[in-house]
């Protein structure tokens, strides 16, 4: 038996997003997302799902906030909803949307619970959307009037920050890929894109620090690892440039200055090429308080000519998966966190998500997802040794709290410690709930 003992001063929460819990749609003051747009475009979703009811979230956050309480977690992330705030992505702002988060902070407050806020988890303004989104540099414009307007807002009562979750899945898998909203298929366009996405942060992160707003701000890039099948030169490379797609593309702008030229001239090989305006790069690069990190999952790669975007094909090894057929890696995960950690310095680190899509459902009122409490151990194993290894580990937030609307794959796949019943919005705590809770309460746990 091995005893797996966290540093004393470890944050542990969960972890979830506006459009994929919250459902009222249509109440509150609420605008049109790109997410509303996009779910309701057949074929777009599995079996149709959208977010206008999800887990019921608005109205039940107290209830949700209680199951928080009984977990107790040091912190809970969550994501503001932009159309409940500017309903038309700038001008008129909606009352009744900061009233929602003002209720919900405070409730957190109140049970001694952190709250993590990101800024943009993806639901865009359609009225945004309509004039180019992420694509029209005046975005980058009204996402500062929106973050500049929920700091002061909520100068006080939140003291950590994301600006954006998952800067890859907003550009190139929702512009090159097209998997996600608003699901376009054009690698410059998902370029201009990506980098806006980092002015906008950059810019945000300035105004945040001009404001001289107490806390701390950060972004949560997701991140996987792929590792070479041999230790031939192709391979190696092969996989340095999906390494490069997913990592160093979204990490070296902010922590370099500069985007890493193996990328830049591989996607000038392919038609895309960057359109940096003066100064954008020294905006992007502000010193950030933390790096919020996102993982799932990794494996092994290797050359293949012409295969895709980089000449690289990924490699069935054998791994076990989770449901939705993603390899559970934990070495990738220690992987990552100590590429990190040696090519961008030991910045402070948040796991802002981790955990496993396992559908096992409610049986005589339990769910017994042991599958899902192996997923965390092997992974908290990993995490603990970056934290021998230097690794700069904050907090951990396993993603998520409950099982939730799981975009492209609608409420097919569930990653939740809580279980949600979508007819009638029971929650059920998952046997993975309870060892949470006693890992989080002892802050070790054996394997
Ligand atoms: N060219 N690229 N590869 C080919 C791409 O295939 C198409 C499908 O790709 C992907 C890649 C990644 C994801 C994904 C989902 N989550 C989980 C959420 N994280 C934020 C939170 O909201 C969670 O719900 N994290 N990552 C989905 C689909």
């Amino acid at each position: 038996m091995t005893i797996i003992q966290f540093p004393k001063d470890m944050k542990w929460g969960v972890a979830t997003a506006s459009y994929q819990i919250e459902g009222a749609a249509n109440e509150g003051g609420r605008g049109t997302s790109i997410w509303d747009t996009f779910s309701k475009t057949p074929g777009k979703v599995v079996n149709g799902d959208n977010g206008d009811v999800a887990c019921g979230s608005y109205h039940k956050y107290e209830e949700d906030i209680e199951i928080m309480d009984d977990l107790g977690v040091d912190f809970y992330r969550f994501s503001v909803a932009w159309p409940r705030i500017f309903p038309e992505g700038t001008g008129e702002v909606n009352q009744e949307g900061l009233d929602y988060y003002h209720n919900l902070v405070d409730r957190l407050l109140e049970k001694g619970i952190e709250p993590m806020c990101t800024l943009y988890h993806w639901d865009l303004p359609q009225a945004l959307q309509d004039k180019g989104g992420w694509d029209n540099r005046e975005t980058i414009e009204a996402f500062l009037q929106y973050a500049e307007l929920m700091f002061k807002e909520f100068e006080g009562k939140i003291k950590h920050w994301i600006t954006f979750n998952e800067p890859w899945c907003v550009s190139f898998l929702s512009n090159y890929v097209g998997a996600h909203a608003p699901g376009n298929n054009d690698l410059q366009l998902a370029m201009n894109v990506a980098h806006h996405l980092l002015v906008a942060h950059g810019k945000t992160v300035i105004r945040f620090r001009e404001l001289g707003i107490k806390g701390q701000i950060g972004y949560a890039p997701n991140v996987e690892w792929n590792e070479p099948y041999s230790n031939k030169e192709e391979d190696i490379d092969a996989c340095k440039r999906v390494n490069g797609y997913f990592m160093d593309w979204f990490f070296d702008p902010v922590f370099k200055g500069t985007y890493p030229d193996f990328m830049v001239k591989w996607f000038e090989e392919k038609g895309a090429v960057l359109q940096i305006e003066e100064g954008d790069m020294e905006i992007i690069s502000q010193p950030i308080d933390f790096l919020g990190i996102n993982y799932y999952s990794g494996g092994v790669g290797r050359y293949k000519e012409n295969e895709g975007l980089f000449d690289h094909e990924k490699v069935d090894a054998g791994y076990l998966k989770t449901d939705i057929g993603w390899n559970i890696y934990p070495e990738g995960f220690y992987k990552v966190l100590t590429h990190i950690n040696e090519n961008y310095g030991n910045v402070p680190i948040y796991i802002t998500e981790n955990g496993a899509c396992i559908n096992d459902g409610v049986e005589n009122g339990e769910v017994k997802d042991d599958r899902r409490t192996d997923y965390l151990k092997q992974h908290l194993v990993a995490l603990q040794r970056s934290i021998e290894s230097g690794v700069n580990i904050k907090g951990y937030l396993t993603w998520s709290l409950l099982d939730n609307f799981e975009w492209a794959e609608g409420y097919t796949m569930r990653f939740g410690i809580v279980h949600v019943n979508y007819r009638t919005l029971e929650r059920t705590k998952k046997d993975s709930f309870y060892w949470y809770k006693q890992t989080v309460a002892n802050n070790f746990f054996e394997v």
